[in-house]
């Protein structure tokens, strides 16, 4: 489906030949001796990773993008650089709205500062006032159902609260575009269930949402709109049923397999 079937309404996000190249030395620890047996062979010691490679497209106001695809295929990149965390190696990137940036949950969360300071920490990148975010962390914490711990040290957090928490922060400082990083593995059943029915309120409210899933079956319940990358580009955009089914194809498991996490 061409991209133009999509711009009805004015876009939101407009992202334009976007490349995101990660620079990373070769080694965990670099010695005196690799980089001579190196500098011998005429090899670089740094290595050049094309996470997101000339990817263009546009989200009208009110899409919910799903973003899918393997491993390694680009989806965190390129939210990141949405968010404004990654500058672009190359190309453009134009957000019209306050962006959350807390992506893969909890991004930016220090361990050692109570629940209650995270949350604070964690609504100022989202761009709000001091004052914006303590009148919010009452919610927050109620919505991530943490009240008696909040006070304590988030390294004292189960994975499932830390989770919560970070969901929560993510949801409840009103972003204009929403991003959730496998928001849905949030938590028990009974949060999952909440969190759904927030992330069905902020579609409905937020300026756009963006979600990256390896669960399928949520990027088809939750999203109108679907982009697959594959090893940094883009291999298609349209409606999530017809993604889908060409990821499903070309990685060839068939339509009954909901859940990719072993891709
Ligand atoms: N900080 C980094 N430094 C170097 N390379 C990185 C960094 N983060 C990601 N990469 C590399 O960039 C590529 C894209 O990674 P990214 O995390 O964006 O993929 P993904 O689609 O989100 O994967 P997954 O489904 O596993 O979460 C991978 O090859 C990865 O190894």
């Amino acid at each position: 489906m061409s991209l133009s079937a999509f711009s009805e309404s004015p876009p939101a996000v407009k992202v334009q030949n976007l490349s995101i190249t990660y620079r990373t030395t070769m080694e965990r620890v670099p010695t005196f001796k690799n980089a001579l047996v190196r500098f011998g062979r005429g090899e670089r010691a740094v290595r050049e990773i094309h996470a997101v490679d000339d990817v263009s497209f546009e989200v009208g106001e009110g899409t919910s993008l799903g973003i899918i695809g393997n491993n390694g295929a680009g989806k965190s990149t390129l939210m990141r650089a949405l968010a404004g965390i990654l500058p672009p190696t190359k190309g453009r990137i134009e957000v019209r709205g306050r962006i959350t940036p807390l992506l893969a949950l909890g991004v930016g969360f220090n361990n050692n500062l109570s629940g209650r300071e995270n949350i604070i920490l964690g609504g100022l990148a989202s761009g709000l006032s001091r004052k914006e975010v303590e009148a919010r962390t009452d919610l927050v914490t109620e919505f991530a159902g943490l009240e008696e711990f909040i006070d304590a040290p988030m390294r004292t957090y189960s994975s499932g609260m830390y989770s919560r928490l970070a969901f929560s922060v993510a949801v409840n400082m009103n972003p204009d575009i929403l991003m959730i990083d496998e928001a849905l593995s949030a938590g028990d059943a009974t949060f999952k269930t909440k969190a759904a029915e927030k992330m069905d309120e902020l579609r409905r409210q937020a300026r756009a949402m963006f979600l990256v899933s390896h669960s399928l079956g949520s990027i088809k319940e939750l999203c109108n709109e679907c982009i697959w990358l594959h090893k940094g580009r883009l291999m298609m955009h349209g409606e999530p049923e017809e993604v889908i089914e060409a990821y499903q194809k070309f990685v060839n498991v068939g339509p009954s397999a909901m859940t990719l996490d072993d891709l």
